[in-house]
């Protein structure tokens, strides 16, 4: 990839705070920086509508077509650089997590269709069925926060384009496999010599960490939280990637990946679920569920006003 561009930086990251978790996690073997976190197939997850009945991009309205039409012209590498810089320069708003929660609130997601409702809804749906699922309180509180980053709507973003929606690596062909497909050849970078090759600027093997998505919620949350929160690289993988779904879903780009992103594929599918078919869940009452989650956030977050 191009010299002198950190994307990442999780490999180096230490210092994990593990009680939570220690039934699942061997802590050292984590700092080794080895997973052992297990996701059995047993997501108990039962959506209230049929599951092939969601993410129906060929049937979707305009809103969302217009959207990716739009998104995929203007995703490129140089983009990206700028998006990245400006989000290492910029003055960062500070807030506790549901502070941030509220904020986001006002938001409706263009690219979406499959939920009208309001971000907090959908965050609280995603974290109750995790809850009811049984799982870990850092993949409840993983779910409740997963799309703050759309937060990034607020702090200098051109529009929804570079917010929500889908992601993609740039910098290398853009495989068929991301929905849309067509709607790339309006992005100059599928007519650069390089970036338009398979590998582009990366090597088969060099990991997610150095690749490039798509700049847009994930990415951007990631970045917040992973040195604002004791939560473990599983979490941020389901961050990071949880709408790479050309990725954790089609099974592209597989050859991209190294040995640590196998450990991180299984995490982000583990999440999947409840993510996209919580959203036929009946709708939460947030007062109700304040409580709970706030303790929950203070947790994981322990210096409680973030850095957005
Ligand atoms: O429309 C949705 C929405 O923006 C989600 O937050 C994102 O994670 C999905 O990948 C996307 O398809
Ligand atoms: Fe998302
Ligand atoms: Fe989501």
């Amino acid at each position: 990839m191009a010299p002198g561009i950190l994307v990442d930086d999780t490999t180096s990251r230490n210092g994990l705070e593990l009680e939570e978790t220690s039934d699942q996690i061997d802590a050292v073997n984590v700092l080794k920086g080895q997973s052992q976190i297990k996701f059995d197939d047993d997501s108990q997850f039962d959506s209230a509508k049929d599951k092939t009945q969601f993410r129906q991009y060929e049937e979707a309205c305009d809103r969302v077509q217009n959207f990716y039409r739009e998104q995929h012209a203007k995703q490129t590498v140089a983009y990206n650089l700028k998006a990245r810089n400006d989000f290492k320069t910029r003055r960062r708003e500070e807030m506790t997590v549901w502070q941030a929660i509220e904020k986001l609130n006002t938001l409706i997601d263009e690219s979406d269709p499959d939920t009208s409702l309001s971000q907090i809804q959908h965050l609280l749906q995603s974290a109750e069925a995790i809850r009811k699922d049984g799982k870990p309180r850092w993949m409840q509180v993983t779910g409740l926060i997963h799309d703050l980053g759309k937060l990034l709507y607020f702090y200098g973003s051109e529009g929804q384009w570079d917010v929500v929606g889908d992601t993609f690596p740039v910098g290398c062909a853009f495989d068929k496999r991301i929905i849309y497909p067509d709607t790339f050849a309006a992005n100059p970078d599928s007519h650069d010599p390089i970036y338009s090759t398979k590998f582009g600027i990366y090597s088969p093997g060099c990991g997610l960490d150095n690749v490039m998505l798509s700049w847009g919620h994930d990415e951007y949350l990631y970045h917040v939280v992973k040195d604002q929160s004791t939560l473990p690289p599983e979490a941020l993988a389901m961050i990071r990637y949880h709408s790479f779904y050309p990725w954790h879903k089609e099974n592209a780009y597989r050859e991209l990946m190294d040995e640590h992103d196998e450990d991180m594929l299984r995490a982000v599918r583990a999440f999947n679920p409840y993510d996209l078919y919580s959203k036929s869940d009946k709708v939460p009452d947030v007062e109700e569920l304040k409580p709970y989650y706030l303790e929950l956030i203070d947790e994981f977050f322990p210096q409680k006003v973030l850095k957005w």
